[in-house]
């Protein structure tokens, strides 16, 4: 298999940096679906699938808003999962774990290893637990190909109570940076950039590009474009100049690209297609016109 890092830049290369995330919120789903329910969640994620099939080569599942519906919903997690399979979208699954090693090699197990039930290509860590809550997941990613998604500088308001203090002259999340880079090296792939991804939020573009001064070959998920209010210029300002595109990374949009306007009054599954598949083009296109061609 090859390397995660090698898939998620073909795909953004491909078809360009928007990665869709996949979010039922509570009260969101159209009756269309079925509502809010477990059954309502799996036919508007499986409708969300076919939605980004051609726009987009990367989807993000918000593991939280299946827990919800407990065991009904995972395994509406589980058969969207294996329908973006199918459909070859590289899959990154957002649970932020972590936790001491031990209970980390759980966690590789519902996600990272051969025949996970919730097999993803990449999966989002909270590194606050320290290296080695981390490192089970890193080696887990060499020995089967996939990526580790760190929080580096997240997008929230909040970001900044602890992320943002200072530990011996810089910021807590350049520390943590800074302390990944020997699992940076160990996740890169033949296209030079590592799976050993860094989020930063869109919302803290100083700060992402102070990031790709620490860590220039880790690719980025940046959340925050859309409904966080953040622009393309801002979600892309931690990408790197290559020729003329700037590259390295993955931008998340959920909310503005799952319940656009139209879509939560569309009486059709048609009316909603229209309206999801546009939203979907229309993030798509701004932000490869913020890269350039
Ligand atoms: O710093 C972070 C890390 C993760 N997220 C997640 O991304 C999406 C954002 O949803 P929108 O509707 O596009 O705002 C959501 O799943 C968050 O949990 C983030 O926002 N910020």
């Amino acid at each position: 298999m090859s390397a995660f890092a090698d898939r998620l830049f073909e795909a953004a290369d491909r078809f360009g940096p928007l990665c869709v995330g996949i979010d039922p919120h509570e009260g969101r789903i159209p009756a269309l679906f079925g509502g809010d329910t477990p059954e309502g969640v799996e036919r508007w994620g499986l409708a969300m699938v076919e939605a980004v099939k051609g726009r987009a080569g990367v989807i993000k599942p918000q593991s939280a808003f299946f827990e919800r519906h407990g065991w009904q919903g995972m395994r509406a997690l589980t058969r969207i999962l294996e329908a973006a399979r199918e459909a070859g979208l590289v899959v990154l699954m957002d649970a932020k774990r972590g936790d001491i090693g031990s209970t980390a090699q759980g966690y590789v197990s519902a996600f990272l290893e051969a025949g996970a039930p919730f097999p993803c290509d990449a999966l989002t860590i909270n590194p606050y637990m320290g290296l080695d809550t981390i490192e089970p997941h890193v080696a887990a990613a060499e020995q089967y190909g996939k990526g580790v998604i760190v929080l580096a500088r997240t997008s929230n308001p909040g970001s900044a109570d602890f992320q943002s203090k200072s530990l011996e002259g810089a910021p807590l999340f350049e520390r943590v940076v800074e302390a990944l880079a020997p699992m940076v090296e160990r996740l890169k792939g033949d296209c030079g950039w590592s799976g050993l991804m860094l989020v930063t939020g869109a919302t803290g573009p100083e700060e992402a590009r102070r990031l790709r001064e620490l860590a220039p070959d880790a690719l980025f998920l940046v959340p925050g474009y859309g409904a966080q209010g953040a622009g393309a210029a801002e979600a892309l300002a931690g990408f790197r100049q290559q020729g003329n595109r700037l590259v390295g990374g993955v931008v998340s949009a959920s909310r503005s690209v799952n319940f656009p306007a139209g879509s939560a009054e569309a009486d059709t599954l048609d009316g909603w297609r229209i309206a999801v598949t546009e939203a979907i083009a229309a993030a798509q296109a701004d932000l490869v016109a913020a890269a350039g061609t």
